[in-house]
């Protein structure tokens, strides 16, 4: 499939089931939509999925891997080879995402699109699935030439598409998450941000893994490096993603197209994965009726991002990780969403007096 024929193909969501699932949240037994947003998530989810009785069991995080040879500029606080080790520990189960997904109910699916690791599937065998899909093995340090080229963006995306889509048809699931490694990944998920958004490269970068203020300022002067240097096209989303993104980031936009593809729930998780989601909103803006906000992270860009999507986040908790561990918590506010349009029952239904005024 080609990208260009899966956007074309990403259709909106069922204006007349939502009008439906509204009237229904409207006259449920309580004052006037007094669940607030959860009111407004379960008929985002029934336009969705075009019922009034949603399923949202079956449930998958993606954790797309990938390295950055822009961590040569000393922009991280930890080694690069911690997205291989974080990688195992996925699959083992043993990490934040994963403890979270079986909580949850949520397969995880760790997928190494672009680390720079050559673990095999046979070699890394342990509780989750796992998946070597690579593009090539790290990006290039984008202060001295472009992260990728044009190509290798576009099948970052569609390597994305092609795991995610696989595992939607065989699992037959209800509703997906994305999550992100890569040591590295807070420079070019801001440096995506400032492009797109018109937000300054200050405003959109903060200390990622935990940087002191000194390595902050080095930080921001890379970004605006690499900015200045192969000045994206903002209304380019592959000239972007080529110039200053990640492989891992494409794969989530391609995750993220997948599900508003196959017309399904997909809740995005912090600050690279809101970064997939621009690339994915600029590709095709009928994304955003399909996508969630898990949470808002505490990278001072994120806001900024999801303040251009025009999305709220469902959960506020202070969280800086990543893997997806946003996304997968507010799973919990979806199902409450969903329960409440399914179980709850009508004035009419249950013969409880309306307001007098
Ligand atoms: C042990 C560990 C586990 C992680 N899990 C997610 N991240 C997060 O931190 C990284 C981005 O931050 P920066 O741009 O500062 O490197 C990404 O891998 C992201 O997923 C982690 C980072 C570490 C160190
Ligand atoms: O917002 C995130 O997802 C995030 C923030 C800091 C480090 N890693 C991820």
């Amino acid at each position: 499939m080609r990208l260009e024929n899966i956007l074309k193909e990403i259709a909106p969501t069922n204006q007349e089931i939502f009008e439906k699932a509204k009237e229904r949240t409207s006259n449920l037994i309580m004052p006037y939509r007094a669940m607030g947003m959860l009111n407004d998530i379960s008929e985002k989810v029934c336009a969705i999925k075009e019922t009034l009785k949603p399923s949202v069991n079956k449930r998958a995080v993606f954790v797309m891997a990938g390295d950055h040879g822009v961590v040569e500029e000393g922009v991280s606080a930890f080694p690069q080879q911690v997205t291989c080790e974080m990688i195992k520990a996925f699959v083992n189960d043993i990490a934040t995402i994963t403890v979270l997904a079986r909580q949850n109910n949520c397969s995880t699916i760790v997928a190494d699109v672009g680390s720079k690791c050559n673990i095999s599937e046979k070699e890394l065998k342990g509780s989750n699935k796992f998946i070597v899909k690579k593009v090539k093995y790290r990006t290039n340090n984008f202060t001295k030439e472009p992260a990728m080229t044009r190509e290798e963006a576009e099948k970052s995306i569609m390597t994305g598409f092609e795991i995610a889509s696989e595992e939607i048809k065989s699992q037959k699931l209800d509703v997906i998450a994305t999550g992100d490694m890569g040591i590295g990944n807070t420079t070019p998920s801001s440096a995506i941000g400032a492009v797109i958004t018109g937000k300054s490269v200050e405003e959109m970068t903060g200390k990622g893994t935990g940087i002191t203020s000194d390595l902050l300022q080095n930080k921001i002067n890379v970004i605006k490096t690499g900015i200045n240097l192969h000045k994206p096209n903002p209304d380019d989303a592959i000239d972007i993603l080529s110039k200053v993104g990640g492989i891992e980031i494409g794969a989530i936009a391609g995750v993220i197209l997948a599900g508003a593809y196959h017309k399904i729930p997909v809740i995005i998780d912090g600050l690279i994965s809101t970064a997939g989601a621009l690339i994915a909103y600029k590709l095709c803006p009928t994304v955003k009726e399909y996508m969630f906000a898990g949470h808002i992270s505490e990278e001072p860009g994120h806001k900024y991002m999801l303040e251009y999507l025009g999305l709220s986040p469902l959960l506020r908790l202070n969280m800086r990780l990543g893997e997806g561990t946003g996304a997968v918590l507010a799973m919990h506010i979806l199902d409450a969403a969903v329960k409440i349009i399914t179980e709850v029952a009508t004035f009419e239904e249950a013969g409880v007096s309306k307001s007098d005024i």
